[in-house]
């Protein structure tokens, strides 16, 4: 269960890269080049430790060492001005991409020991993605969507019987023989996030999810992400430029040229506003 019912208790206000990584480690922010998201002591769902990514033989350094603990039942929102990093990091995380230095855990399993196949089937079994374009099939219809990554491993009853159930959670069973282009944007992002569920996955990443979706469309799928989180016990990590999404969530984190600089407990849009003015340029949606 995310977060408890103390919303308002926790109001701890923005920190500086220096309060964060002392209330991460626990101790009194001992030098270093590491930024930590003060997120969880413990770890849990999903854990970066000192994940940096250089491009072009180390020319352009993406993300610098970073550690990050999200515990089970959590929903943080990654925010940020433009090529702060974001997507690196979700992508490191996430086993989309191999970080040049650190390690990235899922459960306690290391995904730089995984080979090719190994981490193919991780990221298949026990990762869900929810993408700004929900990347659904239009050649079949929403049931099948939904179901297809349990159909990757074998369709059968059961197999159908899940895609029905988590179709049913974010309220379109009665949509399941449609094709996805006859649904509205806002249900094609709910089939995505059915999909991104089905397999019961240790964390789903979610870029930009609300990105396309108008603002009353963009609430009902955040409300969606957050039952997930609170009624299913999922884990929700979410790159959004959005304060308003941001608010949805247990944690912010935000990055700036690569590094951890900030991070909101129980954030709302004021201060996540806040954060991002102070960022600057780019951090906050048009
Ligand atoms: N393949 C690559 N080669 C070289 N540089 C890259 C590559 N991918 C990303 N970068 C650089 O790394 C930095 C971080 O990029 P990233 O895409 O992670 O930022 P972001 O915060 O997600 O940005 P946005 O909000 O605009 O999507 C940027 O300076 C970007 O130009």
């Amino acid at each position: 269960m995310a977060g408890g019912g103390c919303r308002d208790s926790h109001r701890e206000g923005v920190r500086d890269v220096q309060a964060a990584r002392s209330d991460a480690v626990g101790e009194g922010g001992a030098g270093g080049e590491r930024e930590r998201g003060a997120l969880s002591p413990g770890g849990g769902a999903l854990a970066l430790d000192g994940v940096s990514r250089a491009y072009r033989g180390g020319a352009v350094i993406a993300l610098h060492p970073t550690d990050l603990a999200v515990e089970r039942g959590r929903f943080v929102a990654v925010m940020g001005p433009s090529g702060s990093g974001k997507s690196t990091l979700l992508q490191c995380a996430a086993g989309l991409d191999r970080p040049t230095s650190g390690r990235v855990r899922v459960e306690g399993v290391e995904l730089g020991s995984l080979k090719e196949a190994a981490l193919t089937r991780l990221r298949r079994e026990r990762i869900g993605f929810v993408f700004q374009a929900h990347n659904l099939v239009p050649s079949l219809s929403v049931a099948e969507n939904v179901a297809l990554p349990l159909m990757l491993g074998g369709a059968d009853e059961a197999t159908t019987r899940r895609a029905a159930v988590a179709l049913a959670s974010v309220g379109l069973g009665d949509r399941a023989d449609d094709r996805p282009t006859e649904l509205s944007g806002g249900q094609q992002q709910r089939v995505a996030i059915a999909r991104a569920l089905v397999t019961d996955p240790a964390v789903v990443f979610a870029d930009e999810p609300t990105g396309a979706l108008d603002p009353s469309t963009a609430h009902d799928v955040l409300a969606l992400l957050r039952q997930a989180v609170d009624h299913d016990g999922h884990t929700v990590v979410m790159v959004t430029h959005d304060p308003a999404a941001a608010a949805w969530c247990d944690e912010a984190v935000f990055l700036a040229e690569g590094r951890v600089v900030a991070t909101l407990h129980r954030p709302d849009a004021e201060r996540v506003h806040a954060v991002m003015r102070r960022l600057g340029r780019g951090a906050v949606a048009a």
